[in-house]
């Protein structure tokens, strides 16, 4: 049974029901959907001690090392039609800033990836109508023929659709395919907020919140991980949160296929969803820490791994979020390009010294991982 004693002098200077809340998660108990809401909306000392409890659980679970993966984005292009009004990234073809790579080029970049020691390569575009629909299958297997031992990170959930949909195969037929090529597992995102009402709001023409979970479902079935994610803090509430979390959570308990749940901060600046829809200015950092410790509590028997996105938080923030249920910082990136275009400046490229400083810096332990969590050097 878990140790519950030492937090009973801090849980006494608390809201009663908040000390319940937390009490459950210290036992291993289910932290319900309508719990998950309340948390997300405690303060002061109450917030102090949801982070403290989401911190215990992740030692317990996960220990004290933070893990980080050298990984280079490859955006193999920008063009893009879909319209999120949360995305600067994609761009119309004719756009002055509108760019496609060729296939040698995303080799090259692969080679250097590896080369700089990378061990994944995470790639993910615009859907580009002028790309033939054959594109996913001809990258892996370029990739894979060039760079075999690289880990290949690839195609969201949209991508995955939309590809399944130009060739006329089914979503399984697609995925196989691309196993087969050499694809190692697909990014989660798209995610957003997994809600109807939410996503109409965001994107008019994504792919609905019933197609990420089937897509998802399906990947992990013939074998292919993915992550997690959510994009929090834009016209979304606490309780799409919490319905979001316990979705991933039922998710996982039938296919066990996510390695890792990755909170992602709306970035706001450029966004028309912000400038022109009257979304909110991203997170808080209170909502931010918030987003960590929940999903820590919600998560924990079923998804060990959390990881801050430094791209979004920045180092900074970051840091506390791994003091707040949190246990991986993410990968190196080399060359993001998302949220970059969305107006961040938390950076491009983060280099694995600086990623061992700033664990360092938390009295906690880096490690390089792979893509799946496979510990290749602890920094001790
Ligand atoms: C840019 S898309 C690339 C893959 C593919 N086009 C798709 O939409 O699935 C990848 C993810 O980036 C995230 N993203 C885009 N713009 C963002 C922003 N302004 N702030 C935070 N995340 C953003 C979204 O979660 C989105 O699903
Ligand atoms: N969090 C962001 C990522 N993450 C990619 C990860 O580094 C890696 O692919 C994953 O950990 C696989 O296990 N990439 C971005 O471009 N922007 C982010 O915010
Ligand atoms: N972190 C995501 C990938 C990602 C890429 C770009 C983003 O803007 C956000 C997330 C994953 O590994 O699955
Ligand atoms: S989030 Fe993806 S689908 Fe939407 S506009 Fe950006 S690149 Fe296109």
């Amino acid at each position: 049974m878990f140790e519950v004693s030492s937090f009973e002098a801090l849980f006494r200077t608390i809201q009663p029901q908040t000390a319940y809340i937390l009490e459950k998660a210290l036992e291993g108990r289910e932290i319900e959907v309508e719990e998950g809401e309340y948390l997300f909306g405690v303060q002061g000392a109450d917030l102090w001690a949801l982070v403290a409890v989401a911190d215990e659980l992740r030692r317990r679970t996960v220990g004290d090392v933070i893990t980080y993966v050298q990984t280079r984005n490859i955006n193999f292009t920008n063009v893009c039609y879909t319209g999120c009004r949360f995305c600067e990234f994609g761009k119309p073809l004719h756009d002055p800033e509108a760019y496609t790579f060729s296939i040698e080029e995303v080799v090259e970049r692969a080679r250097q990836a590896r080369a700089w020691g990378c061990t994944e390569v995470c790639m993910q575009g615009g859907l580009n109508p002028k790309l033939p629909a054959t594109i996913y299958f001809e990258l892996v297997e370029a990739i894979k023929a060039a760079v075999p031992e690289i880990h290949i990170h690839a195609f969201s959930p949209f991508e995955i659709q939309y590809g399944s949909a130009r060739l006329g195969i089914s979503h399984e037929d697609f995925l196989r395919r691309l196993k087969d090529a050499g694809l190692g597992s697909i990014p989660g995102t798209a995610a957003e907020i997994l809600d109807t009402d939410v996503r109409r709001r965001l994107t008019r023409n994504k792919l609905s919140a019933e197609a990420w979970v089937s897509i998802i479902k399906t990947a992990h079935r013939v074998g292919l991980r993915s992550t997690a994610t959510i994009m929090y803090g834009h016209i979304d509430t606490p309780a799409h949160w919490a319905r979001h979390l316990d979705l991933l959570r039922r998710i996982q308990r039938e296919t066990g296929g996510f390695t890792e749940f990755v909170p992602l901060g709306f970035i706001h600046e450029k966004t028309l969803l912000y400038l022109e829809d009257g979304a909110r200015p991203g997170p808080t950092g209170m909502e931010d820490l918030k987003m960590h410790a929940v999903a820590r509590l919600m998560l924990n028997n079923d998804i060990p791994n959390i990881q801050v996105s430094w791209v979004k938080l920045g180092y900074k923030m970051a840091q506390m979020c791994l003091c707040a249920g949190a246990n991986d910082f993410g990968g190196t990136l080399h060359d993001e390009r998302i949220s970059s275009a969305a107006g961040t400046t938390a950076g491009t490229y983060t280099s694995p010294a600086t990623f061992q400083r700033l664990i360092r810096d938390l009295g906690r332990v880096p490690a390089e991982r792979t893509t799946l969590y496979q510990i290749l050097q602890v920094y001790a």
